[in-house]
């Protein structure tokens, strides 16, 4: 079993949509980034690279590269899985924590989840969201940005065979 965390924050700027988990949320700001931005799941991307070894998102999507630009960050975290499963990995679970000011997240986490382990082909019930407000301090608390944490565990395929088998 190898375990992996991932943090991220992008900045919250006007004239941009707000997307988490690939979910697009009614607010006056979205974040900004090369990508759509979705901070929650570019720690998530982050978490499950840590627990393979293989360095980190910038390394395998770069910013400088046109063909990320306005991507779809759950198209990515869908190349992310595909890795995994070359690699002969499983998912254990995840976990991630979004910190947001606002807006209210709670009404969007099913989606986001849904839309999380559909991207990496995994059920539901391995993956857990949770959003907190900053109290209105630091950066997040400003809504200056958002940031998101992440913590998976992953499991080679051949151990989780065997012990199911048994
Ligand atoms: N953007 C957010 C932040 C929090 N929540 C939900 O509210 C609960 C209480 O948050 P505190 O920061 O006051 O502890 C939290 O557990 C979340 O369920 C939310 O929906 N959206
Ligand atoms: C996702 C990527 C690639 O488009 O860009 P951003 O959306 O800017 O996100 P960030 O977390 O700053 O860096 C990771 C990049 O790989």
């Amino acid at each position: 079993m190898r375990i992996g965390s991932g943090y991220d924050v992008h900045r919250l700027v006007e004239g941009r949509d707000l997307v988490l988990g690939g979910v697009r949320i009614p607010h006056p700001k979205g974040l900004l980034g090369h990508s759509d931005a979705d901070v929650v799941v570019h720690a998530v991307m982050d978490a499950l690279l840590g627990a393979m070894g293989l360095g980190d998102i910038g390394k395998h999507f770069p910013d400088t590269d046109p063909a990320y630009e306005g991507a779809s960050s759950l198209r990515l975290l869908a190349k992310v899985a595909e890795l995994m499963e070359s690699q002969g990995f499983m998912l254990g679970n995840l976990d991630a924590t979004i910190i947001a000011q606002a807006p209210k997240l709670l009404p969007h986490m099913d989606s986001m989840r849904t839309n999380i382990a559909a991207a990496m082909d995994v059920d539901r019930n391995r993956i857990n969201l949770k959003a907190t407000t900053e109290e209105g301090l630091g950066f997040t608390g400003r809504q200056e940005g958002i940031s998101a944490q992440a913590v998976c565990l992953i499991e080679r395929k051949e151990l989780e065979e065997k012990t199911s088998s048994q």
